[in-house]
């Protein structure tokens, strides 16, 4: 555990792959949520990687990271305990034969979540709702670990991630095809002041942060903040997404899907003043 909350970590630009400089500095601050885009290959894992191993000019970046405006401690750096930053990856497969509440309980004493007896079975409880909440599909405390499915192996990680790490800095490679819902996924993990990361290409999730760093050659190329219309945009994209999810839900039920939504009412579209007619 770190001790004292974490109030901001600051990224200080390193050098693209062509060894040009990046945008010089970025500071994020508890609560906040940063999206990183780019195409394939560009170096989003890599501002991850720099991130997460609390990079000081030693990585091919040449980034240095800051917590709090200074350099961080070296056992901030090598302590596994004691690391500010939790990553969670884009798979996510339970190799160990444990029911979910065994494991969950584990963590939480590898914690230190004071007083085992009394805490722990509420906190795993907590961890066990916090996911349910995010998948589809629920699941108890006795059911194993290796036998859950892709999105809720990925949704007991998120809450487990926000209500049991004592990390501040959560990173997140790419959430958009886990089959959990993404909005309640960063609530959750904002709702804990954490500062989160995300490598994203979900327009819902890149217009839920405040800020995008967009990724060119392996550099920061350019710093976006979300703008009003992109965040009423956001309002009918998340619309879209909701009428998508119980489409998939109807689906998953062994439903047909014989009628689509009304999609102009959806999207609050006035038929009477459309003038130019919609072709696919
Ligand atoms: N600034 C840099 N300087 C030197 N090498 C870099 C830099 N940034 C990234 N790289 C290297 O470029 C390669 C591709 O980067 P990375 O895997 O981070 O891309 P990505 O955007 O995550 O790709 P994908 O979307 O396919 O997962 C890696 O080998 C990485 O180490």
């Amino acid at each position: 555990m770190t001790g004292a909350p974490l109030r901001s970590l600051t990224i200080l630009g390193g050098r693209d792959k062509a060894g040009r400089p990046e945008v010089g500095e970025v500071t994020l601050r508890a609560g906040d949520v940063a999206c990183i885009v780019g195409p394939t290959g560009s170096g989003k894992s890599r501002l991850l990687a720099d991130i997460e191993c609390l990079a000081q000019g030693d990585t091919p970046s040449g980034r240095r990271i800051l917590i709090d405006g200074a350099e961080p401690e070296t056992a901030l750096r090598f302590a596994a305990h004691r690391k500010p930053v939790a990553q969670l990856s884009q798979t996510m497969t339970f190799v160990v034969d444990l029911t979910v509440g065994e494991f969950v309980a584990m963590h939480a004493r590898c914690r230190g979540v004071p007083d085992p007896g009394s805490r722990v079975p509420s906190i795993v409880a907590a961890v066990i709702a916090g996911a349910n909440d995010l998948s589809g599909e629920p699941f108890g405390p006795d059911d194993a670990l290796a036998e859950l499915s892709g999105g809720q192996s990925r949704a007991l990680m998120i809450a487990d991630t926000a209500l049991l790490s004592a990390s501040p800095v959560v990173l997140i490679d790419e959430i958009e095809n886990a089959g959990i819902d993404r909005r309640r996924a960063l609530d959750l993990l904002v709702g804990e002041e954490k500062i989160v990361l995300i490598s994203t290409h979900d327009p819902i999730l890149a217009l839920l942060g405040q800020r995008r760093l967009v990724i060119r050659n392996g550099g920061i190329a350019e710093v976006i903040a979300t703008g009003p219309d992109e965040r009423a945009s956001l309002e009918i994209l998340a619309r879209l997404d909701r009428a998508l999810l119980d489409l998939r839900e109807r689906l998953r039920a062994g439903r047909r899907i014989d009628h689509l939504p009304d999609w102009p009412a959806l999207l609050g579209i006035d038929k009477e003043r459309e003038t130019t007619p919609w072709t696919p």
